[in-house]
């Protein structure tokens, strides 16, 4: 499919969608709700290897829950994770277009069983290839704080994210979802190989944040969204893993910087220990914070809300509520 169709196909989800797209939930979370353990540098990839069907149910349980978007299950799954634990390069290209696949399939199986049900309320679900930060990779909480040190270049990360990308988008998702973005170093990089690889596939970029204003890195967001600007081969930027009380004034920044659609799926306001790997207990929000708070976020401009990490299908099911019931 060309560009110019699939950017229709978007555009008339946000419209069916009642003029804002829902984005499902945390993946992990929801993974581990239903038992799995992540205590691994491969963290939820683990489940791609180990409990396929898991993944599809989850994703199948979101699309219940109303997402017209599904993040597919590739965050930290990559070449060299999967090489470090024994697994062959061609076993890891497996994995990978396997996580595009589980959700393709459970888009097609959910909207074949709700298309011909008078009055469902579902639109046919796009599926985005997640493709998570370098720092996700390292395992080692630098997607929360953009440090990779001095002897990474734009080049390292351009190799590092080449060869899974192309993989991705051989799998033909909907949209490619970089993820947990920490600094401008990496945002260009997800540039340079989207023009390079010339991507026919629509993507959006979203960053993290610590402190509501900036990259974790320190850096300004008018800093990273430069590249992202210049290039057509970004479709929408945003904000994804990152407590819901910074949304809304990172939205009004946003809309300053950029002519792009927006983005944001927060987590629920817990904050992530990169060393003890565990959420620990911050301001948490809840399912009904997140519908009023979903009704703000769109009323700001927002063209696609979903929920990151510790946000589940029951909160997904709130912030579909709002925005399909009282369409903007
Ligand atoms: C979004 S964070 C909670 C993912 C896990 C992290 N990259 C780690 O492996 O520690
Ligand atoms: N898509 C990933 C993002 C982690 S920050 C997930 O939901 O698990
Ligand atoms: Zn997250």
């Amino acid at each position: 499919m060309g560009m110019k169709k699939a950017m229709t196909l978007l555009d008339d989800l946000i419209q069916n969608a009642g003029g804002c797209a829902v984005i499902d939930g945390g993946l992990a979370t929801q993974l581990e709700k239903h038992g799995a353990v992540f205590n691994d540098s491969l963290w939820s990839a683990v489940c791609l290897v180990k409990d396929p069907d898991l993944i599809k149910k989850v994703h199948l349980e979101y699309l219940e829950a109303g997402a017209d978007i599904l993040v597919s299950s590739s965050y930290q799954a990559t070449i060299p994770g999967f090489l470090s634990k024994g697994l062959s390069a061609e076993e890891g290209e497996l994995l990978l277009e396997r996580s595009v696949k589980l959700a393709v399939e459970a888009r097609d199986s959910f909207w074949d069983s709700v298309k011909s049900n008078p009055g469902h309320n579902y639109n046919r679900a796009l599926v985005a290839a997640s493709i998570g930060s370098y720092g996700a990779y390292l395992a080692d909480g630098s997607e929360y704080s953009g440090h990779y040190g001095p002897d990474v270049d734009v080049d390292t990360l351009k190799d590092f994210h080449r060869r899974r990308l192309q993989i991705l988008v051989g799998a033909s998702p909907d949209l490619l979802a970089f993820e947990t973005i920490p600094n401008k170093l990496e945002a260009q990089a997800c540039v340079e190989l989207l023009e390079e690889e010339n991507v026919q596939i629509l993507s959006w970029i979203c960053f993290s944040s610590v402190d509501g204003e900036n990259a974790p890195s320190g850096e300004s967001f008018e800093e990273c969204l430069q590249a992202i600007n210049k290039s057509d081969k970004v479709n929408a930027v945003g904000i994804n893993c990152t407590p819901p009380h910074f949304i809304e004034a990172l939205i009004c920044k946003f809309k300053e910087l950029t002519d792009k659609p927006i983005v944001v799926y927060p987590n629920s306001g817990e904050v992530w220990d990169g060393r003890a790997k565990k959420w620990l207990p911050s301001n948490c929000f809840g399912d009904d914070k997140f519908e009023s708070l979903s009704a703000r976020w769109r009323d700001l401009g927002a063209k696609f809300i979903g929920g990151c990490c510790r946000t589940t299908p029951s909160t997904i099911r709130a912030v579909s509520k709002v925005l399909k019931e009282s369409p903007h």
